[in-house]
């Protein structure tokens, strides 16, 4: 028996199974079942009415009609590919039909107002779909919360599920249990409170007889009282003699549905599994009559033969064209029944923060990561961004010889931690400067300061006293930061050397400008001063989009998302979940952030610390909602991390993050302007380093602009979601 085999064996197609047919009685090939009465929309469980679905071009799902009366378990069975998970999730709503209608409970999926999903249907999708992360506990609790189940509900029912499923201790980490005991676990989420619907997709896979026979003798109990009805579907053919109604599904459309027995009387046949065979080569065989009835014309599509279709219609039960009776009610709900539908529930909500900090907490080095990763980042930033050059090799070349000289007074000036003096001869420091020994040349004449007091002493004094009592620098200009740096510390020595020297006589050779205290900032303000809050506000903002950008991604994969939206779990609520319990984890990286560069790295702050914080968080939640837009719209990991990384150097450079935006060329810098970090850098610059408040259009248009792409990026992300869900 199937049943008994591997999984392998059991998902075999029918007629390649050549063994089976030999233990198959020669039936009498009827193929006039007679279809069990219909039950109208209140009476069914599931009503399928010329369901149509297609993946691109492929049509799996072809005119399906299928009815699952209440109170009956229907055993779902067909070949591997034939359709029946797609079904099962056109039933669920995780997926749109392209044609026909679903009634779920009498009323479409997703109605509003209507509890499916939601706590009346326990769905265990085929994928395990559990959090790795979870012990069993953990997942029947998370279920427990967005069913809205007591902690004594739960409790109870938890205690009855790990015995009757004979699950491992309820502490066990999903992620170290057993396929079977993961695909019990599922169950046990599926059952859990009490569903009036079960939708089981091959929950008896990889589980032994003894369990399997438990698990169907107790679908047997629960649909008894007529109230739960459970739809299944196996590969074990042979179990689901034990449903009340079986449908046979091929090419995406039912070949019989009707109460097992009949089906074998029927066919006259033994076991439920040749019926299944002998109805399988009543519809080859019709396939082929109808191939050469149309001259050798072969069916491209096997899936979708519609020659093969409409010859098939006979032996269908309720695959006959839907009657009068059956034709679906136009469904109508109260405005205020909309709009309560799409009003987030906070139970459902706080389900999901609290299952994102429960894995947070399994997790704890990764958190820890996540915490001290822009610290470093930031202090990365304020150690090695902005600095004056250390060390920087400079040839002097001093043609005067007296010890007393100006030339010896001026270079005693210049700043010895940037600058290192190398004292050469003039070929060997043009030789040095040609080899890249040296960033710069300096120069003085052998009459250096006897011209120098000429040239103070006498305003008309010649070219030669003029050239003769200057300092001659060559530089190597190829580092831009290094040339300017040696350009300033030769000023300022020069500027020290006029105020000791020449005392009285200083302002002779000063320039004739004089810069006074600053208004705001420091006359020391250096280039980490600037990048500062620009760069607290793009680490923020690139690390929410990192802790984000893969959440759905990752959870739609594992049919995670699904699972929680049949549990009756809103885009709305998934997303605003992510939010809150991002906003936590952001929150403490920009308390520890903030810590630093204020205590460590001395950034001063003149403005409202409640400001400087509030802006951050807002970038933090701008970061956050850009990531849910990368994750509910891209499929997979390697596109999102693309997308994620694609917008990090643009955003940077662009934003005037690194560089003033004034640089920036006009079409560019009109871009710039539109982009989340450029108005916020200014506004954070503007309250640390100006004292600002939100009464200056520089810092409140910073928030406002923050705020409406936050608002975008979030709306953005539920549309996609809904859109995709
Ligand atoms: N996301 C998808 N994109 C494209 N094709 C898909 C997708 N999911 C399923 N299919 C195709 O649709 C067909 C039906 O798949 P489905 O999973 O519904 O079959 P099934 O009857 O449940 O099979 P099994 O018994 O092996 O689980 C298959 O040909 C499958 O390749």
């Amino acid at each position: 028996m199937a049943g008994d085999g591997t999984d392998e064996e059991a998902r075999n197609s029918p007629h390649e199974s050549t063994a089976m047919q030999e233990r198959c009685t020669e039936g009498n090939m009827r193929s006039d079942l007679e279809a069990p009465a219909s039950p109208g929309i209140e009476g069914a469980a599931i009503r399928c009415r010329d369901v149509c679905r297609s993946y691109g071009k492929l049509k799996v799902l072809n005119s399906l009609n299928l009815t699952v009366p209440q109170g009956q378990i229907y055993g779902l069975l067909g070949p591997s590919g034939c359709g029946k998970t797609t079904l099962l999730k056109c039933i669920v709503g995780t997926l749109k039909i392209s044609r026909g209608n679903i009634t779920v409970l009498g009323k479409p999926p997703a109605f509003p107002g209507h509890d499916v999903p939601g706590r009346m249907v326990g769905y265990m999708p085929q994928d395990i779909a559990l959090y790795s992360e979870f012990t069993i506990s953990d997942t029947l609790w998370f279920f427990g919360r967005i069913h809205g189940l007591t902690s004594k509900e739960t409790q109870a029912r938890m205690d009855f599920l790990i015995d009757f499923l004979d699950l491992p201790q309820k502490n066990s980490l999903v992620r170290n249990l057993s396929g079977g005991q993961r695909r019990r676990v599922s169950l046990g989420a599926a059952l859990l409170q009490n569903p009036r619907l079960l939708i089981l997709d091959e929950p008896t896979v990889g589980v032994d007889p003894v369990l399997r026979a438990k698990i169907w003798q107790h679908l047997v109990d629960i649909v008894r009282g007529g109230q739960v009805s459970v739809i299944i579907t196996t590969h074990y053919i042979e179990e689901a003699r034990q449903a009340t109604t079986v449908g046979l599904m091929r090419g995406g459309q039912l070949l019989a549905e009707a109460p097992p027995e009949t089906l074998m009387e029927q066919r006259n046949s033994l076991t439920l599994e040749c019926a299944f065979l002998q109805l399988c080569e009543d519809s080859d065989q019709m396939v082929s009559k109808q191939e050469s009835s149309s001259e050798g014309k072969l069916m491209v599509d096997s899936q979708t033969p519609e020659a093969y279709k409409d010859e098939r219609r006979p032996i269908l039960s309720s695959g006959k064209s839907p009657s009068p009776a059956d034709e679906v009610p136009r469904f109508t709900a109260d405005w205020k029944v909309r709009v309560w539908h799409v009003v987030p529930k906070w139970r459902n909500v706080a389900a999901l923060v609290i299952k994102t900090l429960v894995r947070m907490k399994r997790m704890p080095g990764s958190l820890c990561f996540q915490f001290l990763l822009p610290v470093i980042q930031i202090s990365l930033m304020c150690l090695c961004i902005g600095g004056d050059p250390k060390g920087i090799q400079v040839a002097v070349v001093n043609n005067e010889t007296s010890t007393h000289s100006f030339s010896r007074s001026l270079l005693s000036f210049l700043d010895n931690s940037s600058i290192i003096q190398v004292n050469l001869s003039h070929a060997e420091a043009f030789a040095g400067i040609h080899n890249g020994e040296y960033w710069g040349v300096i120069e003085f004449g052998k009459n250096f300061t006897s011209y120098l007091t000429k040239r103070m002493l006498n305003p008309r004094s010649s070219r030669d006293v003029v050239d003769g009592g200057s300092v001659h620098v060559w530089l190597d200009l190829t580092n831009r930061q290094i040339a300017i740096m040696l350009q300033k510390k030769l000023h300022d020595a020069f500027e020290g050397f006029v105020q000791s020297k020449l005392g009285s006589m200083a302002y002779m050779v000063a320039p004739p400008i004089k810069f006074e205290e600053p208004i705001y900032g420091s006359k020391n303000t250096d280039f980490t001063t600037f990048v500062t809050p620009g760069a607290i506000l793009s680490i923020t903002f690139y690390l929410a989009v990192g802790l984000t950008a893969l959440s759905f991604v990752l959870e739609r994969k594992e049919g995670l998302l699904d699972r929680c939206w049949v549990a009756g779990v809103s885009s709305l609520e998934t997303m605003l979940a992510h939010l809150f319990s991002q906003l936590l984890v952001i929150s403490v990286q920009i308390i520890l952030m903030l810590l630093f560069i204020l205590l460590v790295f001395k950034i001063p702050n003149e403005g409202s610390l409640a400001l400087v914080v509030s802006l951050i968080i807002l970038q933090g939640v701008t970061g956050i909602s850009f990531g849910l837009v990368i994750s509910s719209a891209i499929d997979d990991e390697q596109s999102a991390n693309q997308a994620a990384l694609g917008v990090f150097y643009p955003n940077l450079i662009i934003s005037g993050v690194i560089w003033p935006v004034e640089c920036i060329p006009y079409p560019l810098r009109y871009l710039s302007l539109a982009l989340p970090q450029t108005y916020a850098s200014e506004a954070l610059r503007c309250i640390m380093y100006r004292g600002w408040g939100l009464t200056r259009l520089m810092v409140w248009r910073g928030f406002a602009v923050t705020l409406g792409w936050n608002t975008f990026f979030l709306i953005l992300a539920t549309v996609i979601l809904k859109l995709r869900s």
